[in-house]
């Protein structure tokens, strides 16, 4: 099972994530897409990507704002896989 980061680790990380925020267990980033068909293309890919990993976002859409809300709820907290889903949503929301 992959391991919980520290408070450090996870400041260190969100360092590199600028759109993301720590939420208690949780990172959490709101991307706004051109419209609603976007957004859900968007949502389709990080589907895709999540299936892949084995590591599932929460996924709030409201309209063509779609909240990631991302944690490893096996562990009970913040670990590696959860910093790597948050690359992978970066990269794919450009
Ligand atoms: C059996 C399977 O590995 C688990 O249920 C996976 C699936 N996706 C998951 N996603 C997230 N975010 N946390 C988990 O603990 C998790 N567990």
């Amino acid at each position: 099972m992959a391991e919980l980061l520290s408070d450090g680790e996870i400041d260190t990380a969100l360092a590199g994530l600028p759109g993301w925020q720590r939420a208690g267990d949780s990172l959490v980033r709101t991307v706004e897409s051109p419209s609603f068909p976007e957004a859900v293309e968007l949502v389709r890919k990080v589907a895709e990507a999540a299936e892949a990993a084995n590591h599932h976002p929460d996924i709030d859409i409201r309209w063509r704002k779609v909240t990631y809300t991302l944690s490893t709820h096996s562990a009970g907290g913040l670990t590696q896989l959860d910093l790597d889903l948050a690359a992978q949503i970066d990269s794919l929301a450009g």
